[in-house]
């Protein structure tokens, strides 16, 4: 089992050790519900990312696919994959000509299984990566502030306490050379016009930073800094309100959670418990 913190994480044969060439802006050129890619006008070199936002409907679960498909092996990672839907995520993958390295988990989820271990028994050379403070299974551990590299695209990881322990956001790179605008992957810490629970360091992100949750349950896609602190009716509440809703949420025990938290605690395969992570 490995544990990183460093700048650059290198556990696939397709990173160099260190990836500094800084170069001109990356630009949206195309843009459709569910998916797009970013490019840089100026650089046939530059990173391009791609991107796709797919959803499993028992548990109103997004999963994201991102590349980064201007590096020769287009190395490839899955953010909160589920169980059920890993074969559509493997078959989109393997059409898209992409080199999936890593299997993301942004927390213990309690209402659906993980696909991570999954989708290592189907691709063995995938890594799978989870917070350290989650306490769970994987490959590798993250730490607020490490930074998870794919091809020359990286995710930065940020630390949003609350609905789990160890709930992280991963939101895309500052830098000249990542993708415009920034993109958070933020587990269940915001939900778009609501929220598992979560602390406000999400809202210290550029206001065009774009939203994308883990779960929805109204038909939402993808929202923005600056909208979740205008119109979220939850974390745009004074500490006392917000306290108040969250103590007054009423939700059911979700279905699926004494099967999916020890589960996802090993990586989604209970029966081969940690080896498999
Ligand atoms: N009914 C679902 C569970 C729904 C639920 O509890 N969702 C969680 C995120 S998954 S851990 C949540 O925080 N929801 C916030 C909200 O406002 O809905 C089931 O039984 O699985
Ligand atoms: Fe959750």
């Amino acid at each position: 089992m490995l544990r990183f913190r460093c700048i650059q994480l290198f556990t696939s044969p397709f990173e160099a050790p260190f990836i500094q060439s800084f170069k001109p802006h990356t630009s949206i050129s195309c843009a459709q519900m569910g998916s797009y890619s970013t490019t840089s006008s100026s650089s046939q070199n530059s990173p391009k990312l791609v991107f796709r936002q797919l959803f499993e409907k028992e548990s109103s679960t997004y999963t994201y696919l991102l590349a980064d498909t201007s590096h020769p092996q287009k190395p490839a990672l899955l953010i909160d994959p589920v169980d059920k839907t890993v074969d559509r995520d493997l078959a989109l993958v393997k059409e898209l000509g992409l080199k999936l390295i890593y299997a993301i988990n942004t927390h213990v989820h309690a209402d659906h299984v993980t696909g991570s271990g999954l989708i290592k028994t189907k691709f063995p050379g995938v890594k799978s990566i989870i917070s350290k403070a989650s306490n769970a299974k994987a490959d590798l551990f993250v730490e607020p502030g490490d930074k998870i590299y794919f091809g020359d695209i990286f995710l930065e990881v940020r630390a949003t306490p609350g609905h789990t322990l160890g709930c992280v956001t991963y939101v895309t790179g500052d830098g000249p050379n990542q993708p415009q605008p920034r993109m958070a992957f933020t587990g269940d810490a915001l939900l778009i016009r609501g929220c598992g629970r979560t602390d406000f360091q999400i809202f210290t992100l550029p206001k065009d930073t774009l939203l994308y949750p883990a779960h929805d349950y109204k038909g939402f896609t993808v929202s923005t800094v600056g909208e979740e602190v205008l119109y979220n009716p939850r974390l745009s509440k004074d500490k006392e309100i917000f306290k108040n809703i969250m103590q007054n949420l009423n939700l059911s025990y979700p279905k699926m959670m004494d099967v999916a938290v020890p589960a996802n605690m090993v990586c989604g395969l209970q029966e081969t418990k940690s080896e498999a992570c």
